[in-house]
């Protein structure tokens, strides 16, 4: 069974970094004291700017980065120093701002072949997981704790594209894709299976691009058939959207 879903909107997309940030910060400290760590799973995209206010105080004061793990939601197959490249774009924007520990941030790895990329990541996933530095979870699946996902103005979520197969796999824990309709074409992805599996899941969008796919993702606007992938996201505990006016502004 999937977690209840929220609906947050605000004034500007300054407030939805704000109200980021306090989020991210009060599940940090949740999990930290539950269990020790707090296991993060970052997308690429306009996410990481929203996630600004994080790196700043008071935010930052209150967080304990030492317990941070730091995971991808998707990677484009580019080296590490790439411009393209999430890593690189999360470790100038958040990573290179905060005293996580080198040994707790996973990046992913690259090698040319999109197929051998997912394939160390999965592998590198198996091996945390029977290390028990991220849990099983019921379904199978490793168990992250969030998951701050951005939207593609088609409905993308991760690289999982409205009309690529990618999208169905029921199996791997990480795919790959060599026709991204977003370039660059080739990349890796979490599946919908470990998506699901996550704690709590954070839909971050701020652009009146997306305004159409939020609207279908909420159930206002009707379905296409099959639907976008952003709809079916469902985090276990649950998912929070957090929308600014703009990418709110198909909901009344
Ligand atoms: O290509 C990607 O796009 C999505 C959405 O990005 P945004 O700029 O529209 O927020 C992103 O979540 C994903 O990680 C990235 O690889």
């Amino acid at each position: 069974s999937q977690g209840k879903i929220n609906v947050r909107k605000f004034k500007s997309e300054e407030d939805v970094a704000v109200a980021l940030a306090n989020y991210t910060a009060n599940l940090s400290e949740k999990y930290i004291k539950e269990k020790g760590s707090f296991s993060c799973v970052l997308s690429g995209g306009t996410l990481i700017d929203t996630l600004r206010k994080l790196v700043q105080p008071p935010y930052s004061k209150k967080v304990d980065w030492s317990k941070w793990l730091i995971f991808w939601l998707d990677e484009r197959v580019v080296p590490l120093d790439d411009p393209l490249s999430n890593y690189k774009l999360a470790l100038d924007g958040f990573l290179s701002k905060v005293p996580i520990p080198k040994k707790n941030i996973y990046p992913i790895k690259y090698y040319k072949s999109a197929k051998k990329v997912a394939l160390y990541y999965e592998t590198r996933l198996k091996k945390l997981v029977h290390k028990k530095i991220i849990p099983l979870s019921s379904t199978g699946f490793p168990k992250f704790d969030l998951f701050l996902n951005g939207v593609g103005p088609d409905g993308h979520v991760a690289s999982l594209f409205p009309n690529r197969p990618q999208r169905y796999e029921k199996k791997r824990w990480v795919t790959f894709i060599t026709d991204s309709p977003k370039p660059p074409p080739p990349r890796i992805t979490f599946t919908f299976p470990v998506i699901n599996s996550g704690s709590h899941v954070a839909m971050v969008v701020t652009d009146a691009a997306e305004a159409n796919a939020v609207a279908i993702a909420l159930g206002v606007l009707p379905e296409p058939k099959p639907t976008l992938p952003c709809a079916e996201v469902k985090g276990k505990e649950e998912t929070t959207w957090f929308l600014d006016k703009d990418a709110a502004s198909k909901l009344n």
